[in-house]
């Protein structure tokens, strides 16, 4: 008996595995030949599988990957079963700024619960609109002059440090600085809270739990199934950092609320009772911890990052860094004027090369995903992307670093050339337009970046100030320089030892490079 009921069982499996097999190939087979996308080229794993984006978001690779399968197969891809890239300007304008479509579902694996909503994970539009009004507010031009001085005491943190690392004769790691700088700008900024982070090492965690944070949320924004894997869990130690992490917000939320909304000059004191003047309607409570989990990769590794980029193609680019000293060190007579205002507008090289920067090191250089919503214009609508039209619920988007890279719009896209974005060049007026309608690294339409304000004038002041009081120059020591760049037979897209490597995680991660500094004159003074 016991024989005959394990032959049964055997039997079962057997045929619960010969329609498993036989599901996945109809489902297979299904997504290459009679699928609406099917007739748009790309890599054949993708079309069949989400874990095609899903595995190289884990490596953050994604960027890279995209970008040589735009190469291979053309301007529209396939890179999922139901997603499509596009790499054309038109696309960026027909996808981003279409009022019909939304971001799509998997942003809301960024929820810290499931009833709250931030300004980035928030699909409602009605709610979003509120949202962004408030918040818009609290970046504007006008608070970010309130907030400029709190800003310059962590800048002259950081310009202490650097004369400090001369002094030992070290050389900086860039990224580990900017990083730290970042962060602590937006601690401050979201919550009057310095968390030390450039001269402590007590809440030096927050940077990898920020990172780790932004690492699980890219792999479950790009490939949602495999969120019922738990992939988090397999890595404890990045959970355990990220709960820390999450448990200081939470802590610095409870402290600030305690004293008071008025008691400091922050995102809080702006946010927290301010009324979206249509709607007369406020932020909840319980959403502010939602909205600060979210500042702190947005504004302060963003900034970070693009610093960290621009340091990097200064120091292999020595035209570049002569012009642009020559621009910052004839303007002012002393680094402690430094200042935004007109005459930091009028630096036209400085602001050439934190475009140029970011067009080739967009911080965010990921795909940012959207779809016209099924739920809300039924399945059997569609949309019209760059002449393509696009059954909804279809995942569409343009990815940042590949279109950055297009030669159509930026000939010779590998090469840094702060030249092209001056003023003197938009004389060739197309160029610039091309240029221009091809260049998003704070992305484009209502969903774009409201933080532009404070990235622009936190960078600006930084990279300023750096190369008023210092001249700086690459490591000497050849295992130490190489770190940041390529190496030569590295994997595909790894091996421009002239470009600075971003691992994406929505954010991006980096290292090096090692730089080292020298202090001008007596202009150092200041510092101590
Ligand atoms: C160089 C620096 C920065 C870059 C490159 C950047 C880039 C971006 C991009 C591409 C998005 C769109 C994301 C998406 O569609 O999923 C975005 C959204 C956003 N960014 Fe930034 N950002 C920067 C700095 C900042 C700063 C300093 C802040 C505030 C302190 C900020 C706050 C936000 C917010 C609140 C959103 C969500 C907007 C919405 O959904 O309506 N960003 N940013």
């Amino acid at each position: 008996m016991a024989w005959t009921t394990f032959e049964a069982i055997c039997i079962v499996i057997k045929y619960a595995l010969i329609a498993i097999v036989l599901q996945f190939a109809l489902v297979c087979g299904y997504r290459l030949t009679l699928h609406p996308l099917s007739k748009y080229p790309g890599p054949i794993i993708a079309a069949t599988t989400d874990w095609y984006v899903g595995f190289f978001a884990a490596l953050k690779r994604q960027h890279l990957v995209t970008y040589s399968n735009h190469q291979k197969y053309g301007t529209v891809i396939r890179q999922g079963p139901n997603k499509l890239v596009f790499n054309s300007h038109q696309a960026l304008h027909d996808i981003y700024q279409s009022e019909k479509i939304n971001k799509v579902r998997s942003y809301l694996c960024t929820q810290i619960k499931s009833d709250t909503y931030s300004i980035f994970n928030c699909l409602d539009k009605d709610l979003h609109r509120i949202k962004r009004r408030i918040i818009s507010k609290a970046l504007s031009e006008q608070k970010m002059r309130r907030f400029e001085p709190v800003l310059l005491t962590h800048v002259d943190r950081f310009l202490a440090l650097l004369l400090r690392s001369h002094h030992k004769k070290q050389a900086v790691n860039m990224s580990e600085r900017f990083k730290r700088l970042g962060l602590e700008i937006i601690g401050k900024f979201g919550f009057g809270y310095d968390l030390k982070l450039q001269t402590e090492e007590e809440h030096v965690f927050v940077v990898k739990g920020m990172e780790g944070g932004s690492y699980r949320n890219n792999v479950y924004i790009q490939a949602p199934s495999l969120r019922w894997l738990g992939i988090e869990f397999l890595l404890p130690a990045l959970y355990k950092l990220r709960m820390k992490y999450f448990f200081l917000l939470k802590r610095l939320i409870k402290e600030r609320l305690a004293e008071g909304k008025d008691a400091k000059e922050d995102l809080f004191s702006y946010v927290v009772d301010a009324k979206d003047p249509e709607t007369g309607t406020k932020i909840r409570m319980s959403e502010l911890w939602s909205e600060a989990t979210f500042f702190f990769p947005a504004g302060g590794d963003t900034t970070a990052t693009t610093l960290t980029a621009a340091f990097f193609y200064l120091s292999r680019n020595p035209e570049c860094y002569s012009r642009l000293t020559s621009e910052i060190r004839s303007k002012w007579s002393s680094g402690t004027d430094i200042r935004s205002g007109t005459l930091l507008s009028s630096c036209t090289y400085l602001r050439a090369v934190l475009d140029e920067t970011m067009r080739v090191s967009p911080p965010l250089c990921g795909t940012l995903w959207r779809e016209l919503p099924v739920s809300e214009y039924g399945k059997d609508a569609s949309i019209i992307i760059d002449g393509h039209v696009v059954p909804a619920g279809t995942w569409v988007g343009v990815n940042t670093y590949t279109i950055h890279h297009n030669e159509h719009y930026f000939p010779d896209p590998f090469s840094f050339k702060p030249e092209r974005w001056l003023p003197e060049n938009r004389d060739n007026g197309d160029e610039m337009r091309r240029m221009q309608g091809a260049f998003a690294p704070f992305g484009v339409g209502s969903r774009s970046c409201p933080g532009k304000v404070m990235a622009f004038m936190e960078a600006s002041l930084v990279l300023a100030k750096s190369v008023w009081y210092f001249d700086f120059s690459r490591s000497q020591d050849p295992k130490l320089d190489k770190i940041g760049g390529g190496s030569i037979g590295s994997t595909v897209g790894r091996d421009r030892v002239d470009e600075f490597q971003l691992y994406d995680q929505f954010i991006s991660s980096h290292d090096g490079p090692y730089l080292t500094f020298e202090p001008r004159d007596g202009a150092w003074k200041d510092l101590e």
